[in-house]
């Protein structure tokens, strides 16, 4: 069954289609890619799936119920989760406090109670602190949580995000070029961690990522799209060896 199903997605700026009709499934509990060459509209289409941008037409099912044009708040509510191609982090905060601070879109507390310091609150406030460790613990820098993100190497703040995003217990995670900047150890480790992200906590993954070798060693499924269309979709031999994906790809270099 899809977890999610995006229909005949097309979202404009002034004159300019950056996402045409667009439409594909990720099956619930599997490992899908989105790419293209740059500018394909690859973050465009993350950012109407997860509320950033409102979608000019089409539709997007989350289980089975619209999130077209929602709210981000309300669709990481609903259990989707994501990251950003750059790092969003809270410098001056530490690692756990960074982790502590996605969950709370989720507690239900209230202002009152935090304010009051009432004893829901603390047990509120105990719980996250918890999950946040556990998952700092699954993306391999629990032994960091104390220090301030900005103190941490490039690859460790990168896990933060990680850790943020799954500490909202999401059903999907969408990881915007996760990649990007990593070596090649914490490449292998990253590919191991969205293995276990599906098959430890049942997680699904969408992911946009530029390394290839990343996509093709991860992906269940790929969807190729340029100029913000759908230009191939299926496993990765069936996507490595399509024409129009191989012209998609060695057009645009010639051009640069
Ligand atoms: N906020 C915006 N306003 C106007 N045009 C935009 C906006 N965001 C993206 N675009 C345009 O939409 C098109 C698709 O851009 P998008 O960033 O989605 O591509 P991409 O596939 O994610 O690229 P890359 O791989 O380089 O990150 C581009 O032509 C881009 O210039």
């Amino acid at each position: 069954m899809p977890i999610l199903e995006v229909k005949n997605l097309t979202l404009r700026f002034g004159g300019l289609t950056a996402v045409n009709n667009l439409s594909f499934d990720i099956e619930e509990n599997s490992i899908m890619s989105l790419i293209g060459p740059n500018g394909a509209g690859k973050t465009s289409a993350f950012n109407c799936l997860t509320g950033f941008y409102k979608g000019s037409e089409g539709d997007i099912l989350f289980q089975g119920r619209t999130i077209f044009r929602q709210k981000p708040y309300k669709i990481t509510k609903m259990g989707m989760a994501r990251t950003f191609q750059n790092l969003r982090l809270f410098k001056d905060m530490t690692v756990l406090e960074n982790v502590m601070s996605g969950m709370h879109s989720r507690t239900s507390a209230g202002v009152l109670g935090a304010v009051l310091r009432l004893p829901s609150q603390r047990q509120e406030e105990k719980k996250i602190r918890q999950v946040s460790e556990e998952c700092l613990d699954f993306v391999g820098i629990l032994d960091k949580k104390d220090r301030l993100a900005r103190n941490l190497a490039y690859g460790d703040q990168r896990r933060v995000e990680w850790a943020r995003a799954l500490a909202t217990h999401p059903k999907l995670i969408l990881l915007d070029e996760p990649a990007a900047g990593l070596n090649h150890d914490e490449k292998d480790q990253l590919v191991d961690l969205i293995h276990r992200i599906r098959k430890d906590l049942g997680i699904t993954v969408l992911l946009i990522e530029h390394d290839m070798g990343l996509v093709m060693k991860v992906s269940e499924k790929i969807v190729v799209i340029d100029y913000g269309q759908k230009i191939a979709e299926g496993t990765s031999e069936e996507v490595k060896n399509n024409p129009r994906v191989i012209e998609a790809y060695l057009g645009k270099e010639d051009e640069e």
